[in-house]
This record gives C-alpha cells, sequence and structure tokens, in this order.
C-alpha cells in the first residue's frame, strides 16, 4: 500500500497543484519518448483541474487523451464524460491534443468495448499519467461495488483493455479500463473533494475487501504509488 496525500486548502489551489505536476509528466514523457499519453475520469470534481490543464504550454500535439472510464451514451448525451472533457478539457491548447473516446455507436456495450481496446492497446502500456476519482460508494472508474464483471476488472493478471460494467449505481452500461491497464501509470493520481470522500477515503484504507469498495484494489495493489490529490 503505497500512497501520499496532498492536501491543498480548496480546489482551485487543488487544481493548479494537480495540473501542474501532470504537466511535467507529460512533459518529461515527451522528453524521454517523444510522446505521452492519459487517462482521465469523469464525473464533477474534475472541471476545475481539466480548465488549468488545457491552458498549460506544453506539446500537446504529442499527447493521446483518453477515458479512463465511460457511460454507453453518444457524445452528445449530458451524462457523456467524453461530452466533459470536450467542453473543460479539450479546449485552448489542449485541443492539439489526440483524443482517443471509448464511446463507439456499436450494437452493444461489448462490441464498444473491443473496439475501444484495440484502439487504445498502441498508448496504455503503460499510460503516462491516469487520473482517477471516486465515488462515495468506494468505487474508481466504473468498477462498482456489485459490478456484473467487477472481478475481471480488479484481476491484475487480466489483459490490458476495456471491459463493460453494470451496477446498481452506474446508471448506463459502462465501459472501463481494467485495473490491469492503470495500476501501473507511471504517474496514478487520486482526485478526490470534500469531506464525505475524505472520510470514505479512511474507510477504504482502513480495510481489505475490494468487493465492498474497489478504490482498495488501487489503494493496496497499485505497482505505482498512488498520488491523492485533496481539497474540502
Ligand atoms: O464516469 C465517472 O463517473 C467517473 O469516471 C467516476 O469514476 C468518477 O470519478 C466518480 O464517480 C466520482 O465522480 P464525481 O467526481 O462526480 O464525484
Amino acid at each position: 500500500m503505497a500512497f501520499s496525500r496532498k492536501d491543498f486548502e480548496n480546489g482551485a489551489a487543488l487544481a493548479e497543484g494537480l495540473a501542474a505536476r501532470v504537466a511535467t509528466a507529460l512533459s518529461d514523457a515527451i522528453a524521454a519518448r517523444g510522446s505521452a499519453s492519459i487517462a482521465v475520469s469523469g464525473g464533477s470534481t474534475p472541471k476545475a483541474f481539466f480548465k488549468v490543464l488545457s491552458g498549460k504550454d506544453i506539446a500537446w500535439d504529442k499527447v493521446t487523451i483518453t477515458l479512463v472510464d465511460e457511460r454507453f451514451v453518444p457524445a452528445d448525451n449530458a451524462r457523456s464524460n467524453h461530452k466533459l472533457a470536450n467542453e473543460f478539457l479539450l479546449i485552448g491548447k489542449t485541443a492539439a491534443a489526440t483524443f482517443v473516446p471509448l464511446y463507439h455507436a456499436a450494437d452493444t456495450a461489448e462490441a464498444a468495448a473491443e473496439i475501444a481496446t484495440r484502439e487504445t492497446a498502441g498508448f496504455s502500456n503503460p499510460f503516462d499519467v491516469a487520473i482517477l476519482g471516486m465515488g462515495n460508494d468506494g468505487h474508481t472508474a466504473s468498477f462498482f461495488p456489485g459490478g456484473n464483471h467487477l472481478v475481471e476488472a480488479l484481476d491484475a493478471s487480466r489483459p490490458r483493455g476495456i471491459l463493460t460494467m453494470e451496477a446498481d449505481g452506474a446508471g448506463e452500461p459502462r465501459l472501463t479500463f481494467s485495473f490491469s491497464a492503470l495500476q501501473d501509470a507511471r504517474l496514478l493520481a487520486l482526485h478526490i473533494e470534500g469531506a464525505e470522500k475524505a472520510s470514505v477515503l479512511e474507510k477504504a484504507l482502513g480495510g481489505t475487501d475490494e468487493a465492498e469498495m474497489p478504490i482498495r484494489a488501487v489503494l493496496n495493489r497499485a505497482m505505482s504509488p498512488v498520488e491523492i490529490y485533496w481539497a474540502p
């Protein structure tokens, strides 16, 4: 269980700190290997971080951006994480980056997951950066308690890729990178905000049952140290 925690006085300060850390990690990756990759989470928390990151002056044309997970809805749907990225991240300088979506207008979520696995294989082994969020139920990515593919999703020996997930708390069927594809990101960050999520984190750190709180797989088994970013 290797993690560090950085607490900030507010969300704006966290956004500045995390965006600076990510911009440096991406630039270092470009300097070392000529390109960089980042997987970001959706939800409501990342908006301020996305906006600050979009203003960073790095070689975005050498960066590939994708999503940690996605709802099985098209990019014009209010629930879409692609839509969220379009509105808050893929703006300004970051518009020069290559964005690879997870959703595809396939007949089934499973067919879309197969396409997304193929389309992301070339830049996710490992990711340079993966930014995770956490729900109050202890999910991260689309690793939801009770998820129909949760065991497979958390299996570190499973081949990297995208799998589908359905669960009571998930809404639509989800498309999610597997734990095996996320847990060795060169920079693995968990971005959470608010008092309730701080207490959810404490509960997660106090136990080992990953079916109860799937975030525990990341906190307890990730190969990379987890950098936790928190603000009130
Ligand atoms: O598609 C999603 O919703 C996210 O990827 C998910 O894992 C998110 O990070 C948590 O649900 C936290 O969401 P909030 O930031 O809205 O609390």
